[in-house]
């Protein structure tokens, strides 16, 4: 399923010069959905993830069906001030802010075996910070996995030690 189609692209939003991929057109369409949800499962099934960790807000949408779908665990990072129990942070910034992330500290216990998970790659910087989030609770990454990867802001060039998956691409 030809899956690039399906997204929104929204000029401007949210400030001039920033090209908008809005997902919500695919994740309302169910096949596109599902379709998108399994080729993301599909590049990574053979890496035995433990555990799928994903940030706040869409890293969730795509992160806890893939968990579903592969039978294991997902682990949310939040935004600051969101998580009840003991945590840990960073912060980070991206191509159009920047903000604070959080984990449980027992969401991970050392040694499982993770993957990152969000809808999309722009800077990478979101991504850093869930990585340093992982590696605090010593976790160890297997690869990092987008739906959508912004190849035009070189993300990759940051996180070059790292095994890195994307189904759709700019
Ligand atoms: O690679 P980066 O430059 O860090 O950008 C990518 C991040 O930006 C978006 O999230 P956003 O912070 O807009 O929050 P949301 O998920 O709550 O919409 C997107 O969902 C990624 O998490
Ligand atoms: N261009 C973009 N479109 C959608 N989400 C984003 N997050 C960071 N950059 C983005």
């Amino acid at each position: 399923m030809d899956l690039k189609p399906k997204i929104r692209e929204i000029m401007d939003f949210p400030k001039k010069g920033i090209n908008f991929k809005d997902i919500t057109t695919l994740l309302k369409d169910g096949q596109a959905f599902r379709a998108s949800i399994k080729s993301m499962a599909e590049l990574i099934r053979d890496r035995k993830p433990d555990l799928i960790v994903g940030p706040e807000a869409r890293g969730f949408i795509v992160g806890a069906p893939l968990a579903y779908e592969l039978g294991i665990g997902f682990v949310p990072a939040r935004k600051s001030g969101k998580l009840p129990y003991k945590t840990i942070h960073a912060k980070y910034q991206l191509e159009y802010g920047n903000d604070v992330l959080e984990m449980h500290i027992d969401a991970i216990n050392p040694g499982q075996k993770v993957i990152i998970v969000d809808d999309l790659l722009a800077t990478g910087g979101t991504i850093f910070s869930t990585i340093e989030l992982v590696k605090q609770l010593k976790g160890d990454i297997l690869a990092l996995a987008f739906l959508i990867e912004l190849t035009y802001l070189n993300g990759r060039e940051h996180l070059k030690e790292y095994d890195i998956y994307s189904v759709i691409r700019y």
